[in-house]
């Protein structure tokens, strides 16, 4: 598959203050790039917008060259949750499931009122469901930010858009409206399915997203499980996988950026993570490559690496038992686990304005199933295996004897 910059990216491509010249081959640039990352919209933000409330949070590509990360230690806060998430539970009117392997909806909660026990619950639930949708926040970004700074320390992306409000370099802006009609001939949707930023040394953990300005129908995102997808792999292809690392790039993302005459903040790095992941807290595993950065399979020829990271984005982006799809409403918040989900969006909405702010914890260093054992002495597990259990059901035939032992095999 070709390297493609991924929806990350979408945002507005104020230029500056350059000559015209320069202004014309920086919007030449911005066209030929179409192809890199079909949600870019070039003169966004050139427009007067004196009468549009969230101005100040239109994006704006700041000048700034930040240092490499380095690793730093990130416990998450789902440890430290009472398992029946009781506190979280009780101030909702309703918890929504909205499918059985991905997605809850929690109904009158005002995040602004969440306590640390609260957060910690919540930390908790969006590792078990993958994501978690609530409607009618007024929370501020600030406030946005204060709760993902409680989950781990804030990421900041080196190419997408921040805010225009100065102080905000921690925010990813999504940002698209009529100045530019996407196109839906240049790409195609199993690429764009991508988990943020995998090329970091620490992905992020339990990320948000409030839209605050969106169209009445359209702009919707989807989410896919990784629980789901290590589930429905046989026991002798979850075996293979667990034995194998991938290598995840920003290269192709900061290149689109500097084909679009923007200022690209840190270096692009590379990591090699697990292709299968264990959840620290869930100890369920996951499936970790992703179409938007995953780019090789390592230790294996590159025809293999090619086929089983295909089979692997298609199953990602159409297998629909493990997607849950969510329409926003202005005002909507959705918490996501980077590490156990993957997201695309859809680009319906032209000409209508749809814009979305969003707050990045970094995650713990991705743990393969061999080091998530040694370190912790328990076995990690199969999440719909660990399901069926509770609920009494028997596991399937296709499950059992086949694998090594793992406690599934009577
Ligand atoms: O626009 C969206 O719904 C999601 C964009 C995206 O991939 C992100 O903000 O991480
Ligand atoms: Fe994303």
């Amino acid at each position: 598959m070709a390297p493609v910059a991924i929806s990350e990216e979408s945002g507005n491509g104020t230029i500056g203050s350059v000559s015209e010249s320069k202004k014309v081959q920086a919007n030449q640039r911005i066209e030929d790039t179409r192809i890199i990352n079909p949600f870019y919209s070039p003169s966004a933000g050139n427009e007067n917008d004196d009468d549009y409330s969230y101005a100040k949070y239109k994006p704006r590509f700041p000048v700034v060259n930040w240092e490499p990360l380095t690793e730093i230690e990130v416990t998450d806060r789902g440890h430290f949750a009472d398992s029946s998430k009781t506190a979280l539970f009780s101030a909702a009117q309703k918890v929504k499931h909205l499918t059985p392997a991905i997605g809850t909806e929690l109904v009158g909660i005002d995040l602004r009122q969440l306590t640390n026990q609260q957060k910690d619950e919540l930390a908790l639930l969006v590792a078990e469901r993958g994501v978690v949708f609530f409607r009618d926040q007024e929370l501020s970004i600030h406030e946005q930010l204060d709760i993902a700074r409680h989950f781990g320390p804030l990421h900041k992306h080196a190419t997408t858009p921040v805010p225009r409000e100065p102080g905000l370099e921690e925010v990813h802006v999504v940002y698209n409206d009529a100045s530019r009609r996407p196109d839906a001939s240049a790409f195609s949707k199993i690429e764009l399915w991508h988990s943020d930023v995998t090329y970091e040394i620490q992905p992020p953990s339990t990320t948000s997203l409030k839209v605050i300005t969106g169209p009445e129908y359209g702009g919707d995102t989807l989410w896919s499980s990784g629980y789901a997808l290590y589930s429905s792999l046989s026991p002798g292809m979850q075996v293979y996988l667990e034995g194998l690392t991938a290598l995840h790039s920003a290269v192709a993302q900061a290149r689109g950026s500097r084909a679009a005459g923007l200022h690209v903040r840190r270096e692009p790095v590379e990591s090699i993570h697990p292709v299968v992941r264990v959840h620290p807290v869930t100890g369920w595993k996951s499936v970790y490559v992703n179409p938007g950065f995953t780019r090789r399979i390592l230790g294996v020829p590159k025809p293999e690496s090619d086929t089983i990271l295909n089979f692997l984005f298609h199953q990602i982006a159409e297998n629909v038992d493990f997607h849950v799809r969510f329409h926003w409403e202005p005002n909507s918040v959705a918490f996501w686990d980077n590490r156990i989900v993957t997201h695309t969006a859809t680009f319906d909405f032209w000409p209508q304005t749809r814009h979305a702010l969003r707050a990045t914890p970094h995650g713990e260093k991705p743990e393969s199933v061999e080091d998530y054992e040694s370190r912790t002495g328990k076995v990690a597990k199969d999440r719909q295996i660990e399901i069926w259990k509770e609920q009494g059901i028997e596991i399937p035939q296709s499950k059992k004897g086949l694998s090594r032992a793992r406690g599934y095999n009577d």
